[in-house]
């Protein structure tokens, strides 16, 4: 039966939150009834993250039951996880009135210590999985809100776009996920921008594996002529590393859901910005009613718009100051 559990989470900050009691065994388990079909957050084997990630796709594999010790669980990444979970799921919840990953309330499946050090986490089209980082890279994952709200957003295209994972659709896909994760997790200032910066780089504060704000402050290596994530679309990566460059072309798109939100000027384009309540609800609409598997930038241009246009109709003849604000983003970012 349910009971209220507690445990310490990767930040060493205690948790609350609902397991169910095997009567039995007596034995604790993370499983949170309280939202929908539930929250079930297991702990994987020593299998290398690839086998397992196909495995559980496959075979639906989940690993094991993490287990408490008089009613406490001692699993940091294993509770970081659970808990992240739910609060992603309330966001969608509350915000989108949206219940799970495919709005009817599916079951939000959690796999934490995914491979050995693995500086990495996935959706698999039916879970969530995430490594434990290598310790100098990342930490685990799972301490991550944003992350978690990127790898459940993952899950929510995969319920309704569901956008190609390659090539242009892949990189819209990838920003997506950046977008609506780091609205989930709804900080304030540049962390709101950043991804992973609660756990990248432990000995190095203020970075982020990915910047919205300002991508080509962040390093890439060799798949740019830079060498640093593109904040333009004249400057987007056209090889075949990466899929097709999803996660380096996301950043194009980033940007302009940071200049939708927050305003700037951008290579001599200015935008004003609506704020983060009306940009998430433009990018959601865009997600569920306008986007498609093939989607490419320039639909994603038009899908933005066209939300824009349904949820801030124009006022006598004039394009409403979201819908002005979504065409100068797109345009400051060379997307048409
Ligand atoms: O893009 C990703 N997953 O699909 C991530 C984002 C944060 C972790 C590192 C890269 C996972
Ligand atoms: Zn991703």
């Amino acid at each position: 039966e349910p009971v209220q559990a507690r445990g310490m989470d990767i930040f060493g900050t205690l948790q609350s939150f609902q397991a169910v009691k095997d009567p039995e065994t007596g034995t604790h388990y993370l499983f949170d009834g309280t939202r929908s079909e539930g929250v079930h957050t297991f702990k994987a084997n020593r299998m290398p993250e690839n086998a397992f990630i196909i495995l559980s796709a496959l075979l639906g594999m989940t690993g094991f039951e993490v287990e408490s010790r008089n009613n406490f669980f001692y699993d940091p990444s294993a509770v970081s996880a659970h808990v992240n979970a739910g609060k992603v799921y309330d966001y969608y919840n509350k915000v989108h009135g949206r219940d799970s990953l495919d709005g009817e309330g599916m079951k939000l499946v959690s796999t934490v210590h995914i491979g050995s050090k693995w500086n990495n986490a996935a959706w698999n089209g039916k879970q969530m999985l995430y490594g434990d980082g290598d310790g100098t890279r990342m930490i685990s994952l799972s301490g991550g809100l944003d992350v978690i709200g990127h790898e459940m957003t993952h899950g929510v295209i995969t319920n309704t776009a569901d956008l190609i994972y390659e090539n242009e659709s892949g990189a819209i896909n990838e920003s997506i996920a950046d977008i609506l994760g780091a609205f989930a997790e709804n900080k304030t200032g540049e962390d709101l921008w950043l991804l992973g910066e609660d756990i990248w780089t432990p000995n190095t504060p203020g970075d982020g594996l990915r910047s919205m704000s300002d991508p080509a402050s962040v390093y890439i290596g060799g798949y740019t002529e830079s060498g640093y994530y593109p904040d333009h679309y004249s400057k987007r990566y056209v090889g075949e590393l990466d899929k097709g460059g999803v996660h380096i072309n996301s950043s194009i798109n980033n940007k302009a859901a940071h200049l939708i939100t927050d305003g700037g000027t951008h290579y001599g384009v200015s935008v004003t910005g609506i704020g983060k309540t009306k940009a998430e609800k433009i990018f959601y609409r865009a997600l569920t009613h306008y986007l498609a598997a093939s989607s490419d930038f320039s639909q994603m241009r038009q899908a933005a718009i066209q939300a824009a246009k349904d949820l801030h109709p124009d006022q006598n003849g004039q394009p409403s100051a979201e819908v002005k604000a979504v065409i100068a983003a797109y345009d400051a970012v060379g997307v048409n």
